[in-house]
């Protein structure tokens, strides 16, 4: 392994301050013990002094283990003119009991005069004293020059002074924050090559991104000396975000050869993105690098059919190192390799030319013709698949189903689904209320079924569309129903097809809970094997 790079994960802390975020402390200790896994260096998991959420965090931190992750609390230096033993957010940083306090503070002079309106002296005093204070209780101590980049365009001579301040308190890391996130890798670069051949101290980089350069920007401080990266997770952050630490950990390990994870984690990168979406409750951005559900999804014939040959035709890594996988998208612009990749998952022997391949295909195409669109629903492909092939058992029999939905006239809608269903020669009843009548439906079957296959209690529905197919037939015409259900870990999606929106509901519903049965079921044989 190469050079060590620490990666320092803000999730909790700038990752809060996006736009519709909001964490627990159980969310956020779920999210601390992920990346500890993973061999995150630090973690930021929080801002003592902004509010009681964050000190109740530390405090259950407290009894907690971490294997590799230093746990990390965020504050400001002392106010102007205050006492730094008498600063609240000091007190309140203290009260955290990390073993690292990463302390933010001005580099840029006009934000000295005209935000914080203070003195330049006095800003470098509140640098100097607070990191001193911090480093005499014997903590790890990372100053965030906060605006670095614009400071030193201003004025260099301030900006460096800054971190000359926070050197002279003893600062273990100086961390070069790019807070406007407008800035160019170039201008990245130099200015971080600058400050590593002017100072000895190790230096860091923080990147918003408000330009969208914020992974090229991260990259090229490391080729400039950093040897710290700022970031979150999966990019969520104040305005557009911050750098994600998941593009930037994949592209210094796997290209440029550096330490950002335990080598042998490596492959939770995209399951552990997984996990943090689902625990912010944010539907992950799917062309995301390395980690997202398109990041190894092929369309065009020609792809698919290069990378069925040789996978570097189409792919700059294999995703299984990421703990990703290939997928190949079914849709009028493919052709018989892209049939044959998924048939031969579920029968390997069958080839380009055996007549399967071609009666799947007119399938797919009938499928299609009457609405379908496997694109985004290869796992109700797979069930045609597998029905076709005889590699297909019902996991549930359908005696019927009932939906009554109540109308109360005040702007409030009901429904209530009675749904009756026979496993293995044993009849189960079940009645559940919902938002709606799909989500009653969902929950009654779920019910249902939870008596023989209690694994269903882990899954849940991610998204739900519904397309309308032919508009000139009016309330008789087709909808698409788009189902995509997450168990935690996995994400698949499913279609159904009707003039009924219930009953193209159902018949996604239904693939949905087989084809997780058919996963479990896969994975038991292999565990077994
Ligand atoms: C670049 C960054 O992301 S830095 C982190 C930003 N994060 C946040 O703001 C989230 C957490 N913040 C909070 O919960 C609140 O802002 C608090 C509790 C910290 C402060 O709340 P308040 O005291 O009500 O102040 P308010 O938020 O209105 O204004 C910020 C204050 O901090 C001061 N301040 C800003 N930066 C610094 C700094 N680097 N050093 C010292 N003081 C600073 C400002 O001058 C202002 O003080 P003033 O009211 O005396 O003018
Ligand atoms: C410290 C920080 O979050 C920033 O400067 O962007």
């Amino acid at each position: 392994m190469g050079e060590k790079i620490a990666v320092f994960d803000s999730t909790l802390r700038d990752g809060a301050q996006a736009e519709g975020i909001s964490f627990s402390v159980e969310d956020k200790i779920k999210i601390v013990r992920a990346l500890d896994n993973l061999g995150v260096s630090y973690v930021e998991a929080g801002n003592p002094g902004s509010n009681p959420k964050d000190l109740e965090f530390f405090t259950r931190m407290k009894r907690e283990k971490l294997k590799h992750t230093k746990l990390t609390a965020f504050g400001s230096t002392r106010r102007a003119n205050t006492l730094v033993e008498e600063d609240g957010n000091v007190q309140s940083l203290l009260q955290a009991v990390t073993p690292v306090v990463a302390i933010f503070g001005k580099s840029w002079d006009f934000h000295v005069t005209d935000i914080i309106k203070t003195t330049l002296k006095e800003n470098l005093l509140m640098i100097k004293d607070t990191i001193a204070f911090f480093k005499s209780k014997g903590k790890e101590v990372i100053f965030d020059a906060e605006h670095f980049f614009d400071g030193y365009k201003s004025n260099p001579e301030y900006a460096l002074a800054t971190l000359n301040a926070a050197k002279d308190g003893g600062v273990d890391w100086l961390v070069l924050c790019e807070t406007n996130g407008g800035a160019f890798p170039d201008e990245i670069y130099s200015i971080t090559k600058e400050v590593v051949e002017k100072l000895s101290t190790k230096v860091g980089i923080h990147c918003h991104n408000d330009g969208g350069m914020a992974v090229a920007n991260t990259i090229m401080a490391v080729e400039a000396g950093a040897t710290q990266v700022q970031g979150t997770y999966i990019g969520f952050g104040e305005r557009c975000g911050n750098v994600n630490l998941s593009t930037v950990i994949a592209n210094l390990q796997l290209k440029r050869g550096k330490q950002c994870i335990l080598k042998e984690e490596m492959v939770n990168l995209t399951s552990t993105a997984r996990l943090v979406a689902e625990v912010a409750n944010i539907a992950m951005n799917e062309r995301e690098p390395y980690i997202g559900n398109s990041a190894f999804a092929h369309k065009g014939g020609m792809h698919i059919d290069g990378v069925s040959k040789t996978p570097r035709s189409f792919e700059h890594i294999d995703p299984r190192k990421v703990g990703n996988k290939r997928r190949v998208l079914m849709s009028e612009v493919s052709g018989k390799s892209t049939v044959l990749t998924k048939i031969q998952k579920i029968n390997p022997s069958i080839n380009k030319n055996s007549p399967e391949t071609q009666k799947l295909i007119d399938r797919l195409k009938e499928l299609e013709h009457e609405g379908y669109q496997f694109e985004g629903a290869e796992s109700t492909f797979e069930l045609v698949i597998r029905k076709h092939l005889g590699k297909y058992k019902p996991f549930f029999e359908l005696k019927y189903y009932k939906i009554i939905e109540e109308n109360h006239g005040i702007g409030e809608n009901t429904a209530s689904a009675m749904v009756k269903i026979n496993v293995d020669g044993t009849d189960e009843m079940t009645v559940a209320e919902g938002a709606g009548p799909v989500n009653a439906l969902d929950k009654a079957l779920r019910k249902a079924l939870g008596t023989f296959y209690p694994q269903l209690q882990e899954v849940h529905l991610r998204d739900y569309k519904v397309r309308v197919l032919d508009t000139a037939t009016a309330t008789a015409a087709k909808v698409r129903v788009l189902i995509e259900s997450t168990d935690g870990q996995n994400l698949w999606t499913t279609v159904g097809v009707s003039t009924d929106i219930i009953e193209a509901s159902w018949v996604a519903l239904v693939d949905s809970i087989e084809y997780k049965l058919i996963k479990d079921i896969e994975e038991k044989v292999r565990a077994y094997i």
